[in-house]
């Protein structure tokens, strides 16, 4: 079906008239109506329409792309979005062929990549091209979890270690009550289970199937601050969940503890490069990318405390989220990890290590109609494909991340830039 057929599907519905259209924007101006009352009231696509005219009288811009759309208005606004007026739209590309060698991708894959960035494509393609040229990337799932960490405060610190050690020694009864919840979800571990003063922060960790989880383990994690609050009672001690995220999850913030213990899926994708190779497609030597990674990767990133070991992993995971649907606030989480670049013998290992990647086939934005595209261009859409696309997420990576220090060592980032960029 094209873009056009898709859009008179979606345009059979009771559309209101300019009249009656003008009649609800007047009520939301006088404040009669609510903007989010909308959806109910005259269904979600007329509902579009009249926010986006409700708006376009109050900003006084006429939003002649933002209404240009295909996707289903009704399930984006059951699942995804509130007050929706439209759709932006980024530019899409490709990078690929990609070979990836994985436990759970195996071949080449076409990588699907949403960007305004000039220039970053070209480098991932070019780094693509260069890890086929070599055989592929190497790469493992070296962890999968996700976290939710509540505040739970007690009276005292004698109370807090009586949780805490409630909590070591009640593993079974919690995970049956977390995993009530949902099918999918399971409870591996509750670690660490931080004491500060009084109060108790216990990081509850799931695996969540092909989701990517935060709805989910936040449901179970709710489940079981009930529990802990009705079997301590039973102990004479009073409790009580401050806030059911306390920050030790880490969601959406970067932090060394998801750096170490990991969270989402863990990665790790390696390639190694012929000197040949690298001086004939990258157009400089394995020592100076050696020299680059360590003096720029490793020495610059400590030298201002950074949590991103490597040049540019969050451009890789925007671009790809993105298109594919994830959170995209989780940018922030796969932007750590570390690149290492290692000089041998007779050419260059290069690996990136991602320890901190919540990705997910399922649920979310990966519903939605131009991402779930995207995500079959992968052959990663639906049930049993996270690590898959795990895999494929960290080889892209790593070939981005192999052009850039490859550009860097060679002297041409300023030129790729103004060539491609501006
Ligand atoms: C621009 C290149 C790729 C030229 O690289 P080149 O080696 O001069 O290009 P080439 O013409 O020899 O072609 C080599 C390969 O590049 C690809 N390629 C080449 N041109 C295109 C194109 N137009 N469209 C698509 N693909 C292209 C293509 O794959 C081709 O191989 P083939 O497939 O032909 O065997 C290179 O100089 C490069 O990668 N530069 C680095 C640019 C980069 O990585 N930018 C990322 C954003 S920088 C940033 O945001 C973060 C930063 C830098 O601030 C972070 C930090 O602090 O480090
Ligand atoms: N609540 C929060 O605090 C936060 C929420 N978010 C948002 O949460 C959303 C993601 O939450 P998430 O829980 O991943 O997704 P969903 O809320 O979409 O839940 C996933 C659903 O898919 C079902 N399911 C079917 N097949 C599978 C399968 N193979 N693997 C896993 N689940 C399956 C699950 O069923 P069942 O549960 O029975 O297993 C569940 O109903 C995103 O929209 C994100 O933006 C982000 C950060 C924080």
């Amino acid at each position: 079906m094209n873009s056009n057929e898709i859009k008179n599907k979606n345009d059979k519905f009771e559309e209101l008239n300019s009249k009656e259209i003008e009649e609800v924007v007047e009520k939301l101006i006088k404040k009669e109506l609510k903007v989010y009352q909308l959806d109910k009231l005259i269904g979600e696509k007329n509902a579009v329409v009249v926010r986006r005219i409700y708006l376009e009288k109050l900003s006084n811009v006429k939003t002649e792309h933002i209404g240009q759309y295909t996707i289903d208005e009704k399930p984006a606004m059951q699942k995804n979005i509130e007050n929706m007026i439209g759709a932006i739209q980024v530019p899409l590309g490709f990078a690929g062929p990609l070979i990836v060698n994985g436990e759970y991708a195996e071949g080449e894959f076409q990588i699907p990549l949403a960007t305004t960035e000039g220039a970053l494509v070209a480098s991932i393609n070019r780094g693509c091209s260069i890890i086929s040229k070599c055989g592929g990337s190497t790469v493992r799932v070296i962890g999968d979890k996700m976290t939710r960490a509540p505040i739970i405060a007690t009276k005292s610190v004698s109370d807090a270690l009586k949780l805490k050690n409630w909590i070591e020694e009640n593993f079974d009864k919690i995970k049956e009550v977390a995993e009530s919840t949902t099918r999918h979800g399971k409870l591996i571990d509750v670690s660490p289970v931080i004491i500060v003063g009084k109060n108790v922060y216990p990081r509850f960790c799931f695996t969540t199937g092909d989701a990517m989880g935060m709805n989910m383990v936040t449901i179970a994690t709710e489940r079981v601050c009930n529990l802990l609050e009705e079997e301590m009672a039973k102990l004479g001690i009073k409790i009580s969940t401050v806030a059911l995220s306390g920050n030790v999850c880490v969601d959406k913030k970067p932090s060394a503890i998801n750096l170490i213990e990991g969270r989402g899926k863990s990665i790790v994708a390696e390639v190694f490069l012929t000197e040949e190779m690298v001086n004939k497609y990258l157009k400089t030597t394995s020592k100076a990318i050696e020299y680059v990674n360590t003096n720029k990767n490793l020495i610059g990133s400590a030298i201002v405390n950074s949590l991103g070991f490597n040049a540019h992993f969050a451009n890789i995971i925007g671009a790809l989220f993105l298109a594919t649907g994830q959170d995209a606030a989780h940018v922030v989480e796969g932007s750590m990890g570390i690149t290492t670049a290692e000089c041998q013998d007779d050419g260059l290992y290069f690996s990136v290590t991602l320890p901190d990647v919540p990705i997910a086939t399922i649920g979310g934005g990966t519903r939605v109609e131009t991402q779930q595209e995207c995500l079959k261009i992968l052959g990663c859409a639906g049930n049993g494909n996270s690590k898959k696309f795990a895999e494929i997420v960290a080889s892209t990576v790593l070939a981005g991340e192999l052009s850039l220090v490859g550009a860097l060592a060679a002297g041409h980032l300023a030129k790729a830039h103004s060539e491609l960029g501006r």
